[in-house]
């Protein structure tokens, strides 16, 4: 299978339980829950994404042929000192796009395998870790995995139900909009009053990384 990439750069993991962590992020083109036009956003299963995920114009982007050749071009832009090799596949929504073989050249490569996704597509088997951030209108079928991730506020989200999914650690985000500020108080009130929940920040955005 060939494999439609947005954009692959190194630099740390700025959300989450792994905040901090060297990374290779390989941002996959195209999403299931939006175009990624502007003009189709106000009807989109999911309004606030903050990511260009479209075209193969990035750093490193392009239609790679096969797993191999993907994970080969990932490995050198890790370097070639393997020891706690890391790499966030994003997008867009990867489970459009990375499968068992992509996972297995990436292993073949040293890599530990995260993926970032919105929980819509069934995870393949074989991830290191598993990211899901739900959105409000959507079905996630993906309810177990490392980390849930929940940009907030999204109103009609089940907040109880997730809560007995099968999660390791339960993250509340900041939707990074217009209302920024709201929404990180909002945030800080939501894991003030539901302890299992920690505050998860971008933290690459005020660190000016990518
Ligand atoms: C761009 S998405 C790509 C992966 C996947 N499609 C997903 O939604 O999880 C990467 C992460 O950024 C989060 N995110 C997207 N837009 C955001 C925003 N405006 N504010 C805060 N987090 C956001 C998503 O919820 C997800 O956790
Ligand atoms: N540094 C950095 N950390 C991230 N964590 C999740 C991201 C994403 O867009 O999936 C992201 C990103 O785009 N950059
Ligand atoms: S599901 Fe993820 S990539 Fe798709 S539009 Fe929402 S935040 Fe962006
Ligand atoms: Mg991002």
């Amino acid at each position: 299978m060939s494999y439609a990439v947005k954009e692959m750069f190194l630099t740390l993991q700025g959300e989450g339980r792994q905040a901090g962590r060297r990374a290779v992020f390989l941002r996959f083109a195209g999403c299931n829950l939006w175009t990624g036009r502007e003009q189709d956003r106000a009807d989109a299963i999911c309004r606030f994404c903050d990511t260009d995920f479209v075209g193969l114009d990035g750093t490193d982007g392009g239609r790679y042929p096969d797993a191999a050749a993907l994970a080969a071009r990932a490995g050198m832009i890790w370097g070639e000192d393997r020891a706690h090799a890391y790499i966030v596949c994003t997008g867009g929504e990867p489970l459009l796009q990375l499968d068992e073989a992509l996972i297995a050249a990436l292993h073949g490569e040293g890599f530990e395998v995260a993926v970032e996704t919105n929980g819509t597509i069934a995870a393949p088997a074989g991830l290191d870790w598993i990211c899901v951030s739900p959105k409000a209108g959507s079905d996630v079928v993906q309810r177990s995995g490392d980390e849930l991730k929940l940009v907030w506020p999204q109103p009609g989200s089940d907040v109880d139900a997730m809560e007995g999914w099968d999660f390791g650690h339960l993250l509340v985000q900041p939707m990074d909009d217009a209302r920024g500020e709201e929404n990180v108080r909002a945030a800080i009130d939501f894991a003030m009053a539901r302890p299992k929940w920690r505050l998860s920040l971008q933290t690459h955005k005020h660190l000016g990384l990518r």
